[in-house]
């Protein structure tokens, strides 16, 4: 049987023999020739994507290779990254693109790494639920979990796997195994749910969504995503009708995609582009920038459950407050209790899966 040893060999030759003229090997992982600046430390952040080369991961990468704030990039996969690094690492800004495939470049990939987003794992096919991904996505994401524990312990984590509900639990139970658990830096991405509310708010408003801010509360699935449309900014009142509409239309806003994509995938563009949203503001926080504010899906004590997603302040240090729902009106006192029923058996799943 071949030791890991050799695989990572292996995976190393055969990384090599796909590169470009200017890529090289530099351990078990792809560089660009003469890429200075890298070990120079140009000022900014470094940061991993972790299933670089799919359908999010693509159009993550890219849009994190123009992120001024990003002066690294590692992007982790495994099939495909010596192709998407080529491509990506071709684009004239700052940051340095770095490859990495399969499970032995892993810890090469996280090692230093302020910042890992999570978008591995497989989608949603028409008449699935985000919990049916569950059986495979729990246990990538257990694996990518242990290698951020070993290798970057204090890196901010963005998790968009589903079921994000469960895969959360997960990542802070592997943490918690291996003693370095800190839940302010531990963050599930619930933004598209937030970016589907301002764009469908807006609709109905008449507005520019850039002018539109909805918090989006609870979780990521179904009727745990709960919009508080009695909180929009600017301050406005909707019909009981559009309350109605609003509210299933942001609930469903991933079954929306995922129908009219007709068993190809599930969201990969707009959840890129919310991805860069949230990152983009935890890179800020990192920097020390004040009043970076955005929805999360993070440890909590906001209700009973371990886990909920609310506003949080993002900081030097991850979600560094956490904050209240703030009022709520009859219609979503009645969506808060049903999320939080679906919630707790969600979270309770993922904390079995490791603790079992
Ligand atoms: N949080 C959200 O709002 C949100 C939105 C959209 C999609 N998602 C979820 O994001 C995930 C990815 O969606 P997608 O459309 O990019 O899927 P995809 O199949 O196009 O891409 C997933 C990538 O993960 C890689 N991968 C698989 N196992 C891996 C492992 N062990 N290590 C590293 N990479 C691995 C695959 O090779 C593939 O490149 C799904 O679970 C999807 O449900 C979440
Ligand atoms: O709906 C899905 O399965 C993907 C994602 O969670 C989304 O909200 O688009």
């Amino acid at each position: 049987m071949e030791s890991s040893a050799e695989a990572t060999q292996r995976i190393a030759r055969i990384s090599a023999h796909l590169l470009p003229p200017n890529f090289q090997m530099e351990g078990s992982s792809i560089v660009k020739r003469g890429d200075c600046r890298a070990k120079g430390g140009a000022p900014g952040f470094k940061v991993a994507i972790l299933g670089a080369a799919g359908g999010i991961g693509q159009p993550l990468a890219m849009l994190m290779k123009m992120n001024p704030l990003v002066s690294v990039l590692h992007l982790y996969d495994v099939v495909n990254t010596p192709g998407v690094t080529a491509d990506i690492s071709h684009m004239d800004t700052g940051a340095v693109v770095r490859g990495f495939l399969g499970q032995p470049q892993l810890e090469n990939a996280l090692t230093g790494m302020d910042l890992v987003i999570i978008p591995a794992g497989v989608p949603r096919k028409p008449g699935m639920t985000r919990d049916d991904l569950f059986k495979i996505n729990a246990g990538i994401v257990r694996t990518l979990c242990e290698g951020i524990a070993k290798c970057c312990p204090k890196a901010v984590v963005n998790l968009i796997s589903n079921p994000v509900n469960s895969t959360v639990p997960i990542a802070a139970e592997v943490f918690k195994k291996a003693g370095m658990y800190d839940p302010k830096r531990l963050l599930g991405v619930t933004m598209l749910d937030v970016v589907r509310a301002n764009t469908f708010v807006a609709e109905v408003l008449g507005l520019d969504p850039r002018e539109v801010d909805v918090p989006v509360v609870g979780g990521h699935a179904g009727v745990t995503i709960l919009p508080l449309l009695s909180q929009v900014k600017p301050p406005c009142s909707f019909t009981p009708e559009e309350t109605e509409y609003l509210t299933n239309r942001i609930q469903d806003g991933g079954t929306e995609v995922v129908q009219a994509k007709a068993g190809t995938g599930s969201a990969t563009l707009s959840m890129a582009y919310a991805a860069v949203k949230f990152a983009d503001a935890c890179l800020r926080g990192l920097r020390g920038d004040a009043g970076v504010v955005e929805c999360s899906f993070v440890a909590s004590e906001v209700t009973e459950l371990p886990f909920f997603a609310t506003k949080v302040r993002l900081g030097r240090n991850g979600a560094e407050e956490v904050y209240q729902l703030g009022p709520l009106n009859e219609y979503e006192r009645i969506g808060l209790e049903k999320a939080k029923k679906e919630l707790e058996a969600s979270i309770q799943k993922g904390v079995s899966f490791i603790r079992k």
